[in-house]
């Protein structure tokens, strides 16, 4: 089933160390989109509870996401592109990044909590501690077939995923040819 219209914004979704600024980086070469980290549109408080090991509750996140969606907004009415890495872990939170807009499409990063915990063993310079792993996956919601998600394993290479996703879009550089 596709959507009525083709998406301006892309978003590259999952907790943390699950490959979201790593696959959105890389989908944003691929398709010529400017991508950009969600967590720079983090207020600098929020970023100090994580870096001390404390999870964000949903009153920390709200002004984040909503931040997000405004700069989503902005892009697509200068029709423009853009693809951004947002966890956007709960279902009321991808709503909010929504906000009701039929040109945006959801991009769910899966993977076990042992291979993602490895990988952030391994990650080096983020402010995020591997600690809070646990309460991340506790907190997700999967999206489901309704909210119009492609969804990627994280078990195979950068390239294959990103080719996966371009074949799951229909997009080919830059232009959607229909989703
Ligand atoms: N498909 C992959 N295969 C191997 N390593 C990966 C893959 N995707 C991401 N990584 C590595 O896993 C770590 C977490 O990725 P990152 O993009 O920082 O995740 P997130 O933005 O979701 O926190 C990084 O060290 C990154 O290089
Ligand atoms: O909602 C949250 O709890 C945070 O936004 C979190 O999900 C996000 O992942 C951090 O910003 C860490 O950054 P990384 O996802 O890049 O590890």
């Amino acid at each position: 089933m596709g959507r009525a219209k083709a998406p301006c914004a892309l978003i590259v979704m999952g907790v943390s160390g699950s490959g979201k600024s790593t696959i959105a980086a890389a989908l944003g070469e691929r398709l010529g989109w400017r991508f950009e980290d969600g967590d720079s549109f983090h207020p600098a408080s929020n970023v100090e509870k994580m870096r001390a090991g404390q999870p964000l509750t949903d009153e920390d996140r709200w002004p984040w996401l909503n931040a997000i969606a405004d700069e989503i907004g902005r892009v697509c009415s200068r029709g423009e592109q853009i693809i951004i890495a947002c966890s956007a872990l709960k279902h009321s939170y991808r709503n909010v990044l929504l906000r009701g807009r039929d040109d945006v499409r959801f991009i769910f990063l899966k993977g076990t909590q042992e291979l993602i915990a490895d990988r952030l063993a391994h990650r080096k310079g983020h402010f995020m501690p591997s600690g809070l792993l646990t309460s991340q996956f506790n907190t997700l919601e999967p999206p489901e077939a309704s909210e119009h998600v492609i969804t990627a394993s994280i078990d195979e290479s950068v390239e294959a995923i990103v080719d996966g996703i371009v074949r799951q879009l229909k997009i080919d550089g830059g232009k959607s040819r229909a989703v």
